[in-house]
């Protein structure tokens, strides 16, 4: 690996020789494996792991397995994220004690998102927004694997956001940065950094901090993150944040063992949290936590304005048996597809839909189509789903990996004509149509494995055991 000679320079000045002997040994080094676990639907913890120190969900693996190739990757029973980021569950844990209305405002492809997910206290509510079209397409569709109903996902500008009305408790910005702890893992982070982009960055970085500075409440938490190593981007936006937007910094409690390191500049003194690969078992990361000063104020809960339209509630009795507890939720017809809301976030959901491009939000029903409601794939991965409201088809492995490139179907016989769950292990997939002689994939188009190995039946990645998968999985 062949660093930039500016690079070196300055970040040996930063770092000092013997921190930065370390970082360019652990640069030198293989990254490690980790995945975070979805606790929402599964109990389990993969084989002969061992633990992240920081969050209670992350595991560090053996080895690489092809990930693409784990059906249960694609049913959102994990996450695969490298462990420093897995940073901001211990944050939220420690800092965010009541059910929050939190925003994630650089979120694809959603890492971070499900991180916070994983550790907000129950009732809170989350939205994830990425300005940037195609990744939020992405960012939409892991969080419907992810499968929690309580997600809005937006495709705007943290601009929108600071007029949109919204206030929030908790808003993360894990800002676009100049990468340099992405040089281990992605050698095109190294041939885009130069200073100049540095300077670009960061003067980015406070524009976005700045907005969204606009749509936090007195008294709520900002953290700010990124993947980079170098001062303008961390420390001295920090300080220009605590100084020109009147942020206190705070601390968070962590072990020594973790070996994090704390502020490199002389121009901030308070606590910031910075994972050096070769330092700490992960990425190079760097987070700080802050509160916008001012009274804690209760939030007023935005007001209805819109009702459930009519030709929602025309349907309803078709499809609110496919969800549990239908009583929690309010029901939606944007553009012909059916959305189900939790009552709690209904208003906030009908805010952001007057100034915001909503991508995703709560669990999307399905589709009206005529006289069928064809269930969608949201459905279909929501902790939401009713696990007796569909026929189910559970499918051996190689079979499992076809319905997942979208390829002809062959359910097991006897299955019923209709609507069809596609399970794995017992994981839901998605949906077929079963049609008789064949049945109709229903797997999205955009979201179907595109490579064309065909891993056979004793190829699975174990990175969940499969004789725990029944024990491990939420009933
Ligand atoms: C560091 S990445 C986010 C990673 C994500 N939080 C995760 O953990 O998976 C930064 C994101 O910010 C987005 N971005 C770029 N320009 C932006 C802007 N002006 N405002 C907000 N986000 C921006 C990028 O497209 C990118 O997806």
């Amino acid at each position: 690996m062949t660093l930039p000679d500016s690079f070196t320079q300055y970040t040996r000045s930063l770092m000092g020789d013997e921190l930065y002997g370390k970082l360019l040994r652990g640069l030198a080094d293989e990254p490690p494996v980790s995945i975070r676990i979805n606790r929402a639907k599964c109990h389990a913890s993969p084989d002969g792991a061992r633990p992240v120190g920081w969050c209670t969900d992350g595991w560090y693996l053996q080895g690489r397995p092809a990930f693409t190739f784990d059906p249960l990757l694609h049913a959102g029973w994990y996450y695969v994220q490298e462990a420093s980021s897995m940073f901001l569950h211990h944050v939220i844990s420690q800092h965010v004690a009541d059910a929050s209305l939190m925003l994630d405002l650089c979120a694809a492809p959603g890492g971070k998102s499900t991180a916070a997910l994983g550790a907000l206290p129950d009732g809170s509510v989350l939205f994830c927004n990425e300005p940037v079209r195609q990744r939020a397409q992405i960012l939409a569709e892991n969080m419907q694997k992810w499968g929690r109903p309580e997600v809005v996902v937006t495709n705007s500008m943290p601009a929108d956001y600071a007029r949109s009305g919204l206030e929030f408790d908790v808003v993360l910005c894990d800002v676009p940065c100049s990468g340099e702890g992405m040089f281990r893992k992605d050698e095109g982070a190294i041939g885009e950094w130069s200073p100049q982009n540095v300077e670009r960055c960061a003067a980015l970085q406070r524009q976005i901090v700045a907005d969204a500075w606009q749509c936090l409440r007195p008294g709520g938490l900002l953290i700010y993150s990124t993947c980079t190593f170098n001062a303008k981007e961390n420390e001295q936006n920090v300080a220009w944040i605590c100084s020109s937007l009147g942020a206190e910094l705070l601390p968070v409690s962590t072990d020594a063992a973790w070996a994090i390191t704390g502020s490199l500049s002389d121009c901030l003194a308070g606590p910031v949290y910075r994972f050096i690969p070769g330092v700490t078992t992960g990425e190079g990361l760097f987070m700080a936590v802050m509160r916008k000063r001012g009274e804690r104020l209760s939030a007023a809960a935005p007001q209805r304005r819109r009702q459930n339209r009519q030709g929602a509630r025309n349907r309803a009795a078709e499809y609110t048996g496919w969800i549990e507890k239908p009583e929690d939720f309010d029901f939606f017809t944007p553009a012909d597809s059916i959305v189900a809301i939790p009552k709690r976030m209904a208003a906030h959901y009908e805010t952001a839909a007057r100034t915001l491009r909503i991508v995703h939000a709560g669990v999307t029903i399905g589709t009206i189509k005529g006289r069928d409601i064809i269930p969608a794939q949201s459905l279909a991965l929501s902790a939401a789903l009713r696990p007796g409201a569909f026929t189910r088809a559970e499918l051996p492995y190689s079979q499992a990996i076809a319905y997942l490139r979208k390829e002809q179907l062959q359910l097991p016989e006897g299955t019923p004509r209709g609507f069809t769950l596609i399970t794995y292990g017992g994981a839901p997939l998605g949906f077929a149509k079963n049609i008789g002689p064949r049945a109709n994939n229903l797997y999205p188009q955009e979201w179907r494995i595109k490579s064309s190995h065909a891993p056979g039946d004793d190829s699975r990645p174990a990175v969940i055991c499969t004789d725990m998968m029944n024990d491990g999985r939420r009933q």
